[in-house]
């Protein structure tokens, strides 16, 4: 019996190398994370410095020791592994644009050739552009412009669904989710960009590109877990900001599987039939939506929500609809709201216009005296390279802002 033993265990063992066990897929450095890096590299020290070359906006795979990218505090034994084991970038940056405020446009193609657009927004240094942001002291907007760094607003999809009547990304409807990894690149090329140009750190993400995130709530939750992670991007969620326009109370209630980040509503018309016409695939009433983020804000412990509205002439830019929105929001109570007011990006649909800045005035100071919210109207940054809210879009050809650009020459 002992020696049938030992011939099994003998067999076992002479069987070992022609071993089945599949051979690990390859994954990228963002897909792995930190535990899954860790056990590819072997070894935590490999996977953090990995991680520190990520977070400091050098490129891990670069093998050129000349290259402005490459890090030296990577052993050559841990970039041989990771040449062997770990999957390189699956995307290109196939297009930088910038405009005169300073912001930053990445067109990039993923792997299928789909394209995405990225922007990034450095913070504003020196004195306020224009007279709209009033919610603050001279002095303390220009305190806060000083200690703020710059922000990332990244896209969660290519396309989106939601086909908001103002944004040139609904246009396109849905095209696909964008994966985990594939929102994390995004950030991690802000990263690359922000040491490259000597522009402020990174600390801000937004999800304010194209695609509604809510919608694609398992890979943003993922990307959302490596973010601020400690050891991997190390961001802080009270800097990230998830901006959605809550398609079901249902989708509201992911924030529950997320890290405590701030909530942004995209509301834009608080009466239901002015929300249908703005966002057509509305299906809940606003007092639903409303309820359940009032839900989610409880069980999280959340203190305050930001709500957008974007601004268009004569269309949701009246004194009703302010008084409208005030009505919606009371519930929130009096210190859980922080209003911003876009004034509408022209994306050339419909002949819609900006909201005249009297509008978004008269608009800012009845929803602060009746609501006795803090209102920002917010100044559109990167107008000129189309980088502003809702001007993302990116056609099948690779070509953006087609649409965009064949409504303004049919409105010329
Ligand atoms: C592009 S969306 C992406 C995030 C999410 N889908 C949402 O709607 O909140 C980000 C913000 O841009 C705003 N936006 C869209 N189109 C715009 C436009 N043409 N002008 C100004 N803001 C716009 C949306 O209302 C939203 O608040
Ligand atoms: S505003 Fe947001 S939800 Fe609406 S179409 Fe654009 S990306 Fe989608």
């Amino acid at each position: 019996m002992v020696s049938s033993i030992a011939a099994e265990n003998t067999l076992v063992k002479a069987s070992k190398p022609l071993s089945t066990d599949p051979i690990p897929q390859k994954e990228t450095i963002l897909k792995l994370g930190t535990d899954g890096l860790e056990r590819v590299l072997e070894g935590k020290g490999r996977a953090r410095m990995v991680w520190r070359a990520v977070r400091e906006g050098l490129d891990p795979h670069e093998t050129d020791p000349a290259s402005p990218m490459f890090d030296s505090r990577i052993t050559s034994r841990t970039r041989a592994i990771l040449q062997e084991r770990v999957l390189g970038p699956q995307w290109t940056l196939v297009q930088r644009t910038s405009s005169t405020c300073g912001t930053l446009k990445l067109l990039i193609r993923l792997h299928d050739g789909l394209m995405v657009e990225t922007v990034v927004i450095p913070a504003r240094l020196g004195p306020r552009s224009n007279g709209l942001a009033r919610g603050m002291s001279r002095e303390a907007e220009d305190s806060l412009a000083l200690a703020s760094r710059s922000t990332v607003c990244v896209s969660s999809q290519v396309g989106c669904a939601q086909a908001c009547a103002f944004c040139l990304t609904g246009t396109m409807g849905f095209v696909r989710h964008l994966s985990m990894d594939e929102i994390l690149m995004q950030v991690q090329l802000a990263l690359q960009k922000v040491r490259a140009e000597g522009l402020p750190g990174l600390r801000n993400v937004v999800f304010m590109g194209m695609g509604e995130p809510l919608n694609n709530h398992r890979a943003v939750r993922h990307a959302l877990a490596c973010m601020t992670d400690p050891h991997a991007f190390a961001l802080s969620p009270s800097f990230i900001t998830l901006s959605t326009v809550a398609p079901s109370p249902g989708h509201v209630r992911h924030f529950l599987d997320m890290p405590k980040i701030r909530l942004a509503w995209s509301v834009h018309g608080a009466a239901d039939g002015l929300r249908r016409t703005l966002v057509p695939t509305t299906s809940s009433s606003m007092v639903e939506l409303r309820e359940a983020f009032r839900e989610v804000m409880a069980q999280r412990g959340d203190t305050y929500i930001f709500i957008e509205v974007t601004l268009i002439e004569g269309v949701n830019d009246s004194l009703d609809d302010a008084e409208a929105l005030v009505e919606l929001l009371r519930p929130f109570g009096r210190t859980a709201v922080k209003v911003n007011l876009i004034p509408y990006n022209d994306t050339g649909v419909n002949g819609w216009m900006p909201s005249p800045s009297g509008n978004i005035l008269a608009f800012q100071t009845y929803v602060r005296a009746h609501g006795g919210w803090l209102t920002f109207a917010r100044t559109p940054r990167g107008r000129e390279d189309s980088s502003a809210c809702g001007q993302l879009a990116t056609g099948f050809s690779g070509q953006p802002q087609e649409k965009m650009l064949k409504a303004q020459a049919l409105k010329s």
